[in-house]
């Protein structure tokens, strides 16, 4: 017997469920799009073993439904979905960065032969689309899910298995609860990562030495505001009143940073870095997510050909084992940053030391 799982919206969040549950014994993996051009594609990557453009088709006789599409679209493919012929028991799940709302629809639907069960996958990245997707996306990530109580135990045990291919944690949380929570550690994070390199451009305007010399810090702080704008538009107003009200919060915090320049107040400001250090340093290691990522080191990387198989060589040869590796600046005459991701603390710390050992500058 196989198990059918349909996917609507083959991007970055469900290309990457497709590739953790393509090719697992007997699994059909089919893809939903209405464009030719995405069907195409999402075959071409090889992502999923069916692609079309029908949702009858896609949703005949299959166990479990994700919704990967953005926020804003959820609840009108939920309405489409209830309306047709499902498998009885089937579970239907979404992805979407927000819970209250779909969980909200999903029970004001009330369809009672299949099962609603809200998700969100605590990892994810500024690119977009079905070729930023990749199998190892949630692996040592937490994945929430948000079960109304009236799904049966049974029907959420078999989603929780499904979803250990994606080598993910499971935690259950509360709809509402989940959108406060990510809210203040995702969403708000966004906001002010764009607000931040908003205000640098209208000073650029003045000066192109703002974007020349930005260095480190500024690309830590940034590196969301990349993320797409359509799947953000529909965050940002799903969570809206959430986000209104953290606003504020954060608008006290800037305020306490104005009255301690002004008043010049050194002790002030030392007590605000002892805090945020403090508390940061407390972040689960190691954990991918909203905040921290895998075992990763960045070093900086001249920008001459080979240099990335110069790298992988010498760790190959020490037989450190690399996860992944990924260029996250490399312009001309730019130093390049390069992210080099392992499977565990030993390997990464290894391979630290090595590469400092041999002269290279290496950073968390
Ligand atoms: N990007 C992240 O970091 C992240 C992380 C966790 C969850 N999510 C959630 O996952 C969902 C998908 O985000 P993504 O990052 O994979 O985006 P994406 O742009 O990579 O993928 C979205 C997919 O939906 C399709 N789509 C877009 N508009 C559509 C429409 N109107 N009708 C049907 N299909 C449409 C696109 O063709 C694409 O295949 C969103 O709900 C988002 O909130 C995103
Ligand atoms: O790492 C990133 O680029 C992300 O934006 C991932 C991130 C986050 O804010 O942590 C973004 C949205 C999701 O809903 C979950 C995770």
């Amino acid at each position: 017997m196989t198990t059918k799982i349909t996917i609507f919206g083959v991007g970055l969040i469900g290309g990457s469920l497709a590739l953790c549950l393509k090719d697992k014994p007997g699994f059909t993996v089919v893809g939903h799009s209405p464009r030719p051009n995405s069907l195409k594609r999402m075959l071409e990557r090889g992502v999923v073993d069916v692609a079309t453009s029908s949702m009858e088709e896609a949703v005949q006789d299959a166990d479990f439904i994700f919704l990967c599409v953005p926020v804003g679209n959820l609840e009108e493919y939920l309405q489409e979905l209830y309306r047709l012929p499902l498998k009885p028991g089937c579970i239907i799940t979404d992805v979407g960065s927000t819970k209250a709302s779909v969980a909200a629809c999903a029970q004001k639907l009330a369809r009672h032969d299949v099962h609603f069960i809200g998700g969100h996958p605590m990892a994810g990245s500024e690119r977009s689309g079905v070729d930023a997707a990749t199998t190892l996306l949630f692996e040592n990530a937490f994945y929430v899910l948000t079960p109304p109580a009236s799904v049966p135990e049974e029907a959420y045990f078999r989603l929780e298995k499904l979803l250990t291919y994606t080598r993910a944690q499971i935690v259950r949380v509360d709809p509402v609860m989940h959108d406060q929570i990510v809210g203040a550690i995702s969403h708000l994070p966004h906001i002010i990562a764009v607000a931040l390199v908003n205000q640098i451009c209208d000073y650029n305007a003045n000066s192109e030495l703002y974007r020349t010399l930005a260095a480190g810090g500024f690309r830590d702080i940034t590196r969301i505001a990349s993320s797409d704008p359509i799947i953000w538009r529909d965050i940002l107003l799903s969570n809206r009143d959430v986000l209104l009200g953290q606003l504020k919060d954060w608008n006290r915090e800037i305020s306490t940073f104005v009255s301690l320049l002004e008043e010049r107040n050194g002790e002030g400001i030392e007590e605000a870095f002892q805090k945020a250090n403090l508390f940061r340093s407390e972040l689960p290691e190691g954990r991918k997510g909203a905040i921290t990522s895998l075992f990763d080191i960045y070093i900086d990387v001249p920008d001459t050909p080979g240099i990335i198989g110069q790298i992988a060589t010498e760790l190959g040869e020490q037989h450190i084992n690399l996860s992944n590796m990924q260029i996250i600046e490399n312009r001309e005459d730019v130093q390049g940053l390069l992210r080099l991701s392992f499977r565990n603390e030993t390997e990464m710390e290894r391979a630290k030391e090595h590469l400092q050992g041999i002269g290279y500058k290496v950073y968390f």
